[in-house]
């Protein structure tokens, strides 16, 4: 894919790092985002008095201004270095440096693709579950991960229906995408929500692999 191809908003950053130099600054990143995800929990459950909440903010500003002395702009956007290795930490299902993410973690499967991850006070919709939003987007990157990796690229969602089953309570849930069907540049991904209670949520979509990210022969 040449930089004529990409689109406009299709930030990208070349870094002179190697594969160990990268594992560093991963490993000194994760715990960071880890906290801050921890934070939001704790904040939400939290029932201190009013001279604690005064004093944690105290502190979370600090932390703020510290991060803040030397900061990229807009989004983190995909870095790659010359040996092939990519890198999109800001990602909002999956990306290390985002707190926001929900705490996925990829487990190696034969057939598809499988997350697990533990929901918290974070996560909740309706009282004690996950919400719909959360659901829709973990069907959504599990299938769309199960697509790219069959594709070999990035391959965007272009339709996705979703049945909402039984809700879907908070704690651990698994996610499993499978390739159900596909032609060149268009696969139907299938993938299932479920928790102790049995599949809370199913889905299908349709993912493409854009023209733009398409290798000539392919379009
Ligand atoms: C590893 C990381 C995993 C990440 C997973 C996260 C996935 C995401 O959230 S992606 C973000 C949300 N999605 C988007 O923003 C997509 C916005 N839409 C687009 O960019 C384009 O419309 C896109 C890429 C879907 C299709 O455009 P384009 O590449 O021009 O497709 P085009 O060549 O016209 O069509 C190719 C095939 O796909 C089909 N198709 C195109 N759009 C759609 C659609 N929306 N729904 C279903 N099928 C579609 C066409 O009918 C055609 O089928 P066939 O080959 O059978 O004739």
């Amino acid at each position: 894919m040449s930089n004529e191809q990409r689109p406009v908003w299709h930030k990208r950053v070349t870094e002179a790092i190697s594969a160990d130099e990268l594992a560093e600054r991963e490993a000194l990143w994760v715990p960071l985002t880890e906290e801050v995800r921890e934070l939001v929990s704790t904040a939400i459950l939290s029932e201190v008095d009013e001279h604690a909440v005064a004093l944690a903010r105290q502190h979370i500003r600090a932390a703020q201004e510290i991060l803040g002395t030397k900061v990229d702009t807009g989004s983190f956007g995909m870095h790659v270095n010359d040996e092939g290795l990519a890198w999109n930490w800001g990602n909002a299902a999956t990306g290390q440096k985002n707190a926001v993410a929900p705490p996925l973690c990829q487990v190696p499967i034969a057939d598809g693709v499988r997350y697990e991850a533990d929901f918290g006070a974070g996560y909740e919709g309706p009282p004690g579950c996950l919400h719909g939003g959360w659901i829709a987007l973990i069907l959504d990157h599990a299938s769309g991960r199960a697509a790219h990796l069959e594709g070999n690229g990035p391959t965007f969602t272009g339709t996705l229906t979703i049945r909402y089953l039984q809700p879907t309570r908070l704690g651990p849930a698994v996610a499993h995408a499978w390739v159900e069907t596909r032609t060149a540049n268009k696969f139907v991904v299938r993938c299932t929500l479920s928790t102790e209670d049995g599949v809370t949520a199913e889905s299908e979509g349709v993912f493409v692999l854009a023209r733009w990210a398409r290798k000539p022969q392919e379009d």
